[in-house]
């Protein structure tokens, strides 16, 4: 197949795909979207051979337009440019598992100091605030106190830029100090891993251990469930585990909750903990998805 890799950055995950692509002897399209520009009119010539794009772009503001031109253009990418939308906005991500009857924390948005105060109080303390657009566990705060919660909503209102004033608010989840990735392409689970640390975020927090998550039926079930709430494709998908089982459904055995799911996701971590050949394993989909959509285009001619 004839591949396209979007990306500003070769890390460690890209050259795991890109050394596993060319051992297969797929053609290969190095695509800087840095570099590119994309016409609104015509498809650039580099790009019009490619049976399928895979998005890699950091940014997110590049992600979501240049996927939006892929689409536009008739080439096929993952993930797709609906997955993305949905995945780089929390409060987008959050209605879409909430929608689809997925365990996912109880969260409130709030547009002001006043009533983000008053959702904060609604859930107590502590409670948990987050930037709506944003990853790495980057500027969210664990509210502990009235104090903290006024100090860190002045701050916000005041300095931060205008995504920080929409704020989101979640109720704080007593995880058994770690949390739980699973990377799967359209739900169906390709390796999982548990982090664990003694700091509360422990996906991002500096020596946070990681180990094998063997998904159990129902993490399965979420996470296929997760994966469809998102328009599907290579997702990183976050669980933590709650003793939170429904009073109303004591067989019910509901242990996880679904934090979000992620669309450019990273997958050397997972590489190193388990023994799954991930990259391998993202590339024979990769090649499904091509041929899938390859025979759906030639029906349609
Ligand atoms: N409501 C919560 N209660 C308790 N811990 C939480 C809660 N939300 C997040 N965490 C912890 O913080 C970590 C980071 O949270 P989250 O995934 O929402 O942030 P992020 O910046 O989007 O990270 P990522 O880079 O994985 O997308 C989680 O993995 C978990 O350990």
């Amino acid at each position: 197949m004839n591949v396209g890799i979007l990306y500003s950055r070769i890390r460690k995950d890209e050259k795991l795909l890109l050394n596993e692509l060319r051992e297969r002897d797929h053609e290969i399209e190095k695509i800087d979207v840095r570099k590119q520009a994309f016409d609104i009119g015509a498809v650039p010539e580099e790009l019009a051979d490619l049976d399928i794009v895979v998005d890699r772009c950091l940014a997110t503001s590049r992600s979501l337009y240049a996927t939006q031109f892929l689409e536009a253009y008739g080439i096929p990418v993952v993930n797709s440019h609906e997955t993305a939308e949905i995945c780089a906005d929390k409060v987008k991500n959050s209605l879409a598992l909430e929608e689809a009857g997925v365990p996912t924390p109880a969260t409130k948005v709030a547009f002001t100091k006043e009533t983000a105060m008053d959702a904060i109080e609604s859930f107590g303390y502590p409670c948990v605030l987050k930037p709506v657009v944003g990853s790495w566990g980057r500027l969210m705060a664990k509210i502990d106190s009235p104090d903290a919660a006024e100090a860190i909503l002045e701050h916000k209102a005041t300095l931060g830029h205008y995504e920080h004033k929409v704020f989101y608010v979640q109720e704080f989840v007593e995880k058994p100090g770690r949390d739980i990735r699973v990377l799967a392409a359209d739900g169906e689970p390709i390796a999982g891993m548990v982090r664990s640390s003694d700091h509360w975020i422990t996906n991002a927090a500096k020596g946070a251990e990681t180990d094998v998550f063997e998904p159990d039926g129902e993490a399965r079930e979420l996470v296929a469930q997760a994966s469809d709430a998102v328009g599907g494709g290579l997702l990183g998908i976050d669980l933590m585990e709650t003793a939170d089982i429904p009073e109303s459904e004591p067989e019910s055995g509901q242990r996880y909750t679904v934090h979000e799911v992620n669309h450019t996701v990273e997958f050397k971590a997972l590489d190193g903990a388990v023994d799954t050949d991930v990259a391998g394993t993202v590339v024979d989909w990769l090649e499904e998805k091509a041929a899938a959509t390859n025979d759906d285009l030639e029906v349609t001619a």
